[in-house]
């Protein structure tokens, strides 16, 4: 697997760790009680981070190719993966320690803390995620959040009210450490996508924290 990386020249003065989170977050109201926050730059030294998570074997993640069927025929699903369980150890102390900071952030409107981790790496631009909303556990019936640290190169993520509409479409550049956050009633009235690109991008690697029961 090829990871070269062109990092944010910021970003490479720093050691890992996270930027606190409190007075830095900024929310956008989005419709049908939808919202995101954001806090750019939140992980420090993200680059550093990358490396050590692109790397297999035990110094940092199994990363997993998947299939799905696709019009009756088996693809590759465009993106490795691989899911952190609430009992797995993650892969970098920066990552408990993020998922830490987001539940005691979040806890006075969420309840209750961030438990699971998904991990996406997208290799260059060929890779993506389609259209979706994480319901297929409580996503589909509660409001929930789910939280995305992105490392390496920025991807657009893309969101939109479920089915689209001209105009609708709500872009976010994500990479080199930002937090994505989105909460209230986004993963059933509304749906994200990182959509491929032609250019030339390097590879970027998203982390999802959610609460128990939510995928
Ligand atoms: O790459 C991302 O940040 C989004 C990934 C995503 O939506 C998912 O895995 O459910
Ligand atoms: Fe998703």
């Amino acid at each position: 697997m090829s990871v070269a990386l062109q990092g944010s020249l910021l970003d490479q003065v720093d050691d890992v760790g996270l930027r606190p989170l409190a007075g830095a977050v900024q929310r956008t109201t989005l419709s049908h009680g939808a919202w995101i926050d954001a806090r750019p730059g939140w992980v420090t030294g993200s680059d550093e981070l990358f490396t050590r998570l692109a790397l297999g074997g035990s110094a940092g993640v199994e990363w997993r190719g998947e299939r799905r069927v696709m019009w009756e025929t088996e693809v590759d699903t465009p993106r490795l993966l691989r899911f952190y369980a609430e009992h797995e150890q993650l892969p970098d102390p920066v990552l408990t320690q993020a998922r830490e900071q987001l539940s005691a952030y979040y806890r006075p409107e969420l309840h209750e803390p961030f438990r699971t981790a998904g991990m996406c790496l997208y290799r260059d631009g060929r890779d993506s995620v389609a259209w979706h909303g994480d319901r297929f556990g409580r996503g589909n019936s509660q409001d929930t959040m789910v939280a995305i640290v992105s490392i390496g190169a920025p991807r657009a993520l893309l969101l939109r009210p479920n089915g689209g509409g001209a105009g609708r479409t709500i872009r976010r550049v994500i990479g080199h450490g930002d937090l994505l956050v989105m909460g209230g009633s986004c993963q059933r009235t509304w749906e994200h996508a990182v959509p491929k690109t032609a250019k030339p991008v390097g590879p970027r690697i998203s982390i999802q924290f959610r609460p128990r029961g939510v995928r």
